[in-house]
């Protein structure tokens, strides 16, 4: 099966931003540049999710999410995809697996803010999610010590990458993961829609 996707070269660390984007926001722009540069990635990937499995709230249509998304990123290195609807996935586990047989060349890291990592042990196979790929976690408000003490954390507690050798998390084989501390952005996709009609700004 073939998919539409970035232009990747072989060896090419991407990195993954699952999100609903529901809507994008500064926050998500902001976490990507940092794990750009962070983590030594050459793309950063927003994957669109259909829905979350884990949210009882069906989110906004794909077309409205993704066109929103192409409005927010202006960057060289990021693309935004709508992988997991033509590849009919949603558990992130799964997503993962048959993207890594769409791009056997390309290495993957998964990205997450810090309240993702709170509540991995909830989304299905994680661990084969943690043995899959390596994970990026970036720092959310309210959120640092809730990702520190969570069971992902402590069962992969021997895998965590610190310090500097955060720069070397796209060449490292899993399970392998890092935290990192980054300058926060307190917003929230919630927020924005608690705040009005974001898809009459998007078609505007
Ligand atoms: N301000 C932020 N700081 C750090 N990580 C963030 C921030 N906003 C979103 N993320 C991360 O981006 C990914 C996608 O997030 P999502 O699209 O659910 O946005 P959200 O603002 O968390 O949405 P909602 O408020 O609807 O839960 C998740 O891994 C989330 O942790
Ligand atoms: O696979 C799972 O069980 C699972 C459970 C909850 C969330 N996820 C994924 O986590 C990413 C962040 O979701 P969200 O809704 O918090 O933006 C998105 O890619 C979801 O598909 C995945």
């Amino acid at each position: 099966m073939r998919y539409q996707l970035p232009h990747t070269r072989p060896g090419q660390v991407v990195g993954l931003l699952g999100g609903s984007f529901d809507p994008p926001h500064q926050g998500h722009v902001h976490i990507s540049r940092e794990a750009l540069r962070r983590f030594g990635l050459d793309q950063v990937w927003w994957l669109v999710s259909p829905g979350n499995p884990l949210k009882a709230r069906g989110p906004a249509p794909l077309d409205d999410r993704m066109a929103a998304c192409r409005a927010m990123l202006d960057h060289p290195r990021m693309f935004v995809s709508d992988f997991e609807a033509q590849a009919g996935t949603r558990f992130t586990a799964e997503s993962l697996c048959v993207l890594q047989r769409a791009r056997p060349k390309v290495r993957f890291v998964w990205l997450m803010g810090a309240d993702n990592l709170a509540q991995l042990d909830q989304w299905q196979d994680w661990r084969d999610i943690v043995e899959r790929v390596p994970l990026g976690v970036l720092a959310r408000p309210g959120q640092r010590i809730s990702a520190r003490v969570s069971k992902a954390a402590r069962v992969y507690r021997f895998a965590r990458l610190k310090g500097a050798k955060s720069r070397f998390l796209g060449q490292a084989e899993a399970p392998a993961w890092c935290f990192v501390n980054v300058p926060m952005r307190g917003i929230s996709s919630t927020e924005l829609r608690e705040a009005g009609d974001w898809r009459r700004n998007v078609n505007n």
